[in-house]
């Protein structure tokens, strides 16, 4: 048998998986993988000690976007992370600073040093979730791309979101083959992924397919498509996410999710494969921040209708998270 024959049936057999995972993607699926995301959520125990169940890091926040970093950091903190660092430009800082006392926030980006500041930090730190509020300044940019590259020296996991996507569209190999990333992207940034890589449109009725295919052409990079139902896949399965939501569409929710994965992220890598069922960590922790950011969206709607805002959705992540996954 040639090995182009060989390639060509494992390519197959992974492809027939994913689409049978795909159709087969019923309620008591749904059920099923939550059951996973149940497992690696680590005990509440009075022996341990402050940091332990999570210090992350975002990188974002800049002149214009403010609110996007301090979403994504406080509901780190509320789905269970014990520190929650922001480092962004200068101007953001004592606005994300004044939003709340519990985030530890370093005016950094923007100096010339940013990346030995963040550099620093990174042996304290669990996860990173880059790119909300990070705008696309070129020097900015530039930092981020020495932030990247040291997390990954130290095989530190990242998600990437937002402006932090519009980094990989530019420059794929920034993540390429690197296990430990998760991209969120919504509609727009994952038509920009796609068409960096394949130098192609996305085939809008295929988009399963396009999830699988962009996370093996990035070497096996978790990737999460947003959206009316959200298409999570690691190369190898793909899951879908349909857990009700609402039809409100407030900016802001995106971020909510991004800060929620740095924690479960890291909590699934603590926990390893055996409790995930040979499923990936990594999907089945953007499995349980999918599920949580929209149960948050549908308790904060039934409250508040039509002015639900994602400030609201946070409020709801104590009560959505007991209800998830603490039943
Ligand atoms: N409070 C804050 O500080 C917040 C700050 N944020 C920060 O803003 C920065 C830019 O992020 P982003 O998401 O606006 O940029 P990007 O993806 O280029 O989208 C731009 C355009 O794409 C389109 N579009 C989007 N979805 C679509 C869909 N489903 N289907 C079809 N089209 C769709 C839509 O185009 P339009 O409809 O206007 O033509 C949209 O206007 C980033 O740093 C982020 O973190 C946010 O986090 C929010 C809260
Ligand atoms: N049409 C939809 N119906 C139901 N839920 C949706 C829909 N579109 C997005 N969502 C949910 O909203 C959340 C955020 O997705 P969205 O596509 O708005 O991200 P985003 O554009 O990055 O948000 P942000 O404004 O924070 O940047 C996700 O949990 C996703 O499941
Ligand atoms: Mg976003």
């Amino acid at each position: 048998m040639s090995s182009r024959c060989g390639a060509f049936r494992t390519c197959r057999r992974v492809l027939e998986r994913a689409f049978s995972l795909y159709k087969a993607h019923s309620i008591k699926d749904m059920e099923n993988t939550l059951q996973l995301v149940r497992n690696i959520i680590p005990p509440l125990s009075s022996t341990k000690h402050k940091g332990q169940d999570g210090r992350i890091g975002v990188v974002g926040g800049c002149q214009e976007y403010t609110g996007a970093p301090y979403f994504a950091a406080i509901s780190a903190l509320k789905v269970g992370a014990d520190l929650s660092h922001v480092f962004c430009a200068s101007a953001a800082a004592p606005v994300i600073k004044a939003y709340s006392p519990e985030l530890i926030v370093h005016p950094v980006l923007d100096s010339p040093g940013a990346v030995h500041e963040v550099e620093k930090w990174l042996p304290r730190l669990h996860a990173l979730v880059v790119g909300p509020g990070l705008g696309r300044d070129d020097a900015l940019l530039d930092s981020v791309k020495g932030i990247l590259e040291a997390s990954k020296a130290r095989d530190i996991p990242v998600v990437i979101d937002a402006d932090g996507l519009w980094l990989v569209a530019q420059q794929p190999a920034l993540i390429q083959g690197y296990r430990k990333a998760v991209l969120t992207p919504n509609h727009m940034e994952f038509s920009r992924l796609y068409d960096a890589v394949f130098r192609g449109p996305v085939d809008s009725d295929d988009r399963h397919g396009s999830v699988l295919r962009l996370s093996q052409a990035l070497g096996n990079v978790t990737v999460v498509q947003k959206g009316e139902h959200d298409i999570l896949s690691d190369g190898q399965q793909v899951l879908v996410c349909s857990q009700e939501g609402s039809s409100r569409r407030c900016g802001g929710q995106g971020d909510l999710l991004s800060g929620s994965l740095g924690v479960l992220v890291h909590w699934a890598l603590l926990t390893g494969p055996e409790k995930t069922n040979g499923s990936s960590p990594l999907l089945v922790a953007a499995f349980g921040a999918c599920s949580l950011t929209r149960q948050c969206n549908h308790q904060a709607f039934q409250k508040h209708g039509r002015s639900t805002t994602t400030s609201d959705m946070i409020a709801e992540v104590g009560t959505a998270f007991s209800k998830l996954f603490e039943t």
